[in-house]
């Protein structure tokens, strides 16, 4: 992918948000959210059920508008920046038209995107073992994760928007999953986004880390620096958490 036609200014973030926030009736889901994603490498998002992660990604991809402040992402509004074909989102629950063929998930995205590369998606999907006849809904919960990734990345976005895509599959499987997310957008200098629960796994598949609780940002740095200054990871994010590791759903 050519990132330097259309790539970031020097310095500029994929992603910045300033006191972002928003609210459903009279419930503010996000207050005060501030936060700076680097260009470049993978981006974990943590933070218990409830905390926001989807509120803030949904405000990334301009599916939702804030409340309050604002965001940019490669210095455009979020709707500017997915109109472009430059976000990337594969939401939770395996977001697949099921009745669909592959190959006609193909053809939609061809249809709908300005960098769509269907060499790319055919040659990815024919690694996996994944046959383009194939109903989106006869494939398994891990097949369906990895055409969601597939159609995601043949947009050639700049910023992949990942909602914990991996969260239905086993261990193994979503650990191959991150692989292949962290090589593949190593290799096209993609910046990935990738809100998660599974603390443990982060230092090997993730760059920088950013922790949400009760719809603020209460950290957001590289992983490298936490783990130079003798931070285990788990215990850090706990810590910032303040015991909030539970649903906040309720709160
Ligand atoms: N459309 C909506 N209407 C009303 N409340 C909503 C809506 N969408 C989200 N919320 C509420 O906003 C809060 C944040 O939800 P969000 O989905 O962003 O959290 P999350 O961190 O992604 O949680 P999880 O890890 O469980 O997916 C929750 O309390 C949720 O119930």
């Amino acid at each position: 992918m050519d990132l330097h036609k259309s790539g970031p200014r020097d310095g500029e973030p994929a992603l910045a948000t300033w006191d972002v926030g928003k609210r459903y009736g009279r419930r503010w889901v996000l207050a005060g959210a501030t936060l700076r994603v680097p260009t470049g490498g993978v981006v974990a998002l943590v933070g218990p059920n409830g905390a926001g992660k989807t509120t803030l990604l949904h405000l990334a991809v301009g599916l939702t508008a804030p409340d309050a402040g604002h965001l940019m992402v490669f210095g455009r509004s979020p709707r500017a920046a997915t109109a472009r074909g430059d976000v990337g989102f594969v939401a939770q629950d395996k977001p697949l038209y099921r009745r669909f063929r592959v190959g006609e998930l193909l053809r939609m995205g061809s249809g709908l995107n300005p960098r769509w590369d269907q060499r790319y998606a055919l040659l990815r999907l024919e690694g996996l073992g994944i046959d383009p006849g194939r109903r989106a809904g006869s494939l398994s919960g891990g097949e369906q994760a990895q055409v969601a990734l597939t159609l995601a990345l043949a947009k050639r976005p700049r910023l992949l928007l990942l909602d914990e895509p991996a969260a239905a599959l086993d261990p193994l499987a979503r650990r191959a999953f991150l692989d292949h997310v962290r090589a593949e957008t190593a290799a096209c200098g993609i910046t990935v986004l990738h809100s998660s629960h599974d603390v443990a796994e982060l230092d090997r598949a993730c760059d920088h880390l950013v922790v949400v609780r009760r719809g603020t940002v209460v950290h957001a740095g590289p992983i490298a620096e936490l783990i130079a200054a003798g931070h285990g990871l788990e215990d850090f994010v706990l810590r910032a958490l303040g015991g909030d590791h539970a649903s906040e759903a309720a709160a």
